[in-house]
């Protein structure tokens, strides 16, 4: 896919993934009444939304099999979705799942991040960022019901949530272990972590990789609530519904101010985080390190 125009928002300069989809070219205005998402679902190939407009929510599942890795694609058609979502004022909050048993999402793709050109990892890693600035900054409540293991990307999109439910399953770990890829960890994703679960947690939590079981993630404040898998999504629903009953403009001038100098750091310096990113990515040494853990990923079935 080839990139792409900006668009300004305030400060900001969005990525528009989908400058090339029919009607790109309407205004808001319009092209926010066409694609006004009323109370049948829509969604695209790999992000379903069931949106609830009598509730003022929708529910987005991510459903790209087997794992939800963040692929280009996925990562596309969740700002999509979600721009839709926020265009549309029926709409003040989202619960974030996964529609992949066992796995909430596992994370940044490796497969493009691997043996491809520099000008894949630089789009590859400005979708990444777009996604998190959107999600980070969101005007909505974001809740995310997890439904499964939960890593590295997985856990940083968790992270931009307003709220996470966990459910209570040995195996749906949740952390930020890049190191144990051999990779680091970007200053946002280390920041987002740190706003959550403190300084000193973060460090040691950076450093060794951790990936939480679910009391352990409850303990270090990386989840809100742990509950049985059948009740993660009843919870969601009722937090949801504590989060709306606060008028929209004093918790969105709220969520902003505690959020926006996290955003505005990587907002500051998009292009040399990409450059960063290239650079770092395409090391021998690096590349070698994820395709030794992609091989272990592949060993363990057999
Ligand atoms: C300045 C530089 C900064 C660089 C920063 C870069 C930041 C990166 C952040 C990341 O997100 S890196 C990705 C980290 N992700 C992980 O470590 C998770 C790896 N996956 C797992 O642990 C497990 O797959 C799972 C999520 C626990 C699920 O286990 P399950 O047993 O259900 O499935 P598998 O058999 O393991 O996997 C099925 C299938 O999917 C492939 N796969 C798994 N994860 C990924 C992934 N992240 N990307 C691409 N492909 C993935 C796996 O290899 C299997 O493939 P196969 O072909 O069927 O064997």
């Amino acid at each position: 896919m080839a990139l792409v125009a900006g668009m300004r928002v305030g400060s900001r300069v969005l990525f528009r993934p989908w400058a090339w989809l029919p009607g790109a070219a309407l205004g808001r205005k319009e092209s926010a009444a066409r694609g006004r998402v009323g109370a049948r679902g829509f969604g695209s190939q790999r992000v379903l939304v069931e949106p609830d407009p009598a509730a003022g929510i929708a529910v987005m599942k991510l459903k790209s099999p087997p794992v939800n890795s963040l692929s280009l694609e996925l990562l596309t058609e969740f700002v999509i979705s979600l721009e839709k979502l926020e265009n549309d004022k029926t709409f003040r909050g989202i619960i974030l799942t996964s529609d992949c048993p066992g796995v909430f999402s596992a994370g940044l793709d490796l497969m493009e991040m691997c043996g491809k050109n520099p000008a894949h990892y630089a789009e590859y890693w400005k979708a990444v960022q777009e996604l998190w600035l959107r999600l980070y900054l969101s005007n909505l409540v974001l809740i995310a019901a997890i439904n499964g293991a939960c890593p590295a990307g997985g856990c940083l999109i968790s992270l931009t949530c307003d709220y996470r439910v966990l459910a209570d399953n040995p195996k749906y770990v949740i952390g930020l272990n890049e190191t144990l890829l051999g990779i680091v960890a970007p200053f946002w994703f280390k920041d987002t972590l740190v706003n959550t679960i403190g300084h000193r947690t973060s460090e040691r939590a950076l450093q060794l990789g951790i990936l939480f079981p679910p009391a352990e993630a409850l303990q270090v404040g990386m989840v809100d609530k742990v509950v049985p898998e059948d009740q993660v999504q009843s919870t969601a629903l009722s937090v949801m519904a504590q989060w709306l009953s606060i008028p929209d403009h004093a918790r969105q001038l709220t969520k902003n101010m505690m959020r926006k100098a996290t955003a505005d750091r990587l907002v500051k310096q998009r292009d040399s985080d990409i450059q960063n990113f290239v650079g770092f990515i395409s090391r021998d040494s690096i590349q070698k390190s994820l395709q030794v853990y992609l091989g272990k990923l592949r060993q363990k079935k057999g």
